[in-house]
Formats: C-alpha cells, sequence, structure tokens
C-alpha cells in the first residue's frame, strides 16, 4: 500500500483528535482544564520551567486519554459481546489515564502551592 504524503497524515491526525473531542466527554474536560492551566500560568506568572511542567502533565493526560479510547474502540471491534480477557484489557488501559491523572494532579498543587501560598 502506497503511504499518504505528510500533509494527509497529519490531516488524517487531525482528524482523529477532532473525533475525540467530539465524541469523548472526558477528553473534552481534559481540554478545558488545559486550557484553565493556560489562563493560570499567565494569571499567576509562573517561570518558565514549572509552566512547561504544567503544559507536559496536561499533555500526558490527554495522551492517555487518547492512547485508551483507541484501546477501548479496538475492543470493541475485536469482541464486541462480553468478554473476560477484554474487560481486563479495558481496565488496565483505563488504569493508565487514572494514573497519569493522579501524577497531574500531584505535580500541579506541588506547583500552584507555591504561586498561591
Ligand atoms: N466487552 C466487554 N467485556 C467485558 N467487560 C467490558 C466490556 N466492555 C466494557 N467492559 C467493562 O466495562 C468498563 C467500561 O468500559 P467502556 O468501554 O464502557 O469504557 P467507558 O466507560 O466508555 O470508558 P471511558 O469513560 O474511558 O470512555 C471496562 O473497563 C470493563 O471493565
Amino acid at each position: 500500500m502506497k503511504k499518504p504524503v505528510f500533509y494527509k497524515s497529519l490531516g488524517f491526525a487531525f482528524k482523529g483528535l477532532i473525533w475525540m473531542f467530539k465524541n469523548e466527554r472526558n477528553f473534552q474536560l481534559e481540554v478545558i482544564a488545559l486550557f484553565v492551566n493556560i489562563i493560570l500560568i499567565f494569571a499567576l506568572k509562573l517561570n518558565h520551567l514549572d509552566s512547561i511542567l504544567i503544559l507536559l502533565i496536561c499533555g500526558f493526560v490527554l495522551v492517555s486519554e487518547i492512547l485508551n479510547t483507541a484501546i477501548e474502540k479496538l475492543c470493541d471491534f475485536v469482541e464486541p459481546k462480553f468478554h473476560t480477557k477484554i474487560g481486563i484489557i479495558k481496565d488496565i488501559a483505563a488504569g493508565a489515564v487514572l494514573l497519569a491523572t493522579i501524577f497531574a494532579v500531584i505535580v500541579g498543587i506541588s506547583i500552584y502551592w507555591n504561586y498561591i501560598f
């Protein structure tokens, strides 16, 4: 199969992001959280390193959500019926998002704490 040119691949990737934003509520909330963090970065005048860390952890949560959804969709396609193995695969993928979120909250609190108090 012929490989699509770069700008077409970029288009497919954007299509995926738009799909996520239109269809996944958690992803929508995480994008809102990203914008809130961007506002806080400017409002609290975070230094360069702290700003980068906040953006990194937001990206980390968004990427884990996208991968979780991709795994869920693949599972539903491969096995639409109930299957314990599919259940554990989905649970593991969801665990990745949970872990990313816990780390994001810890890092976020420890950074913002210094600027607020
Ligand atoms: N086909 C299946 N077989 C067995 N268990 C399943 C199956 N589909 C879902 N589950 C169980 O239900 C849970 C939720 O799965 P579901 O696909 O509904 O994700 P979701 O709630 O939409 O997740 P998210 O909020 O991340 O989109 C899974 O973690 C798994 O434990």
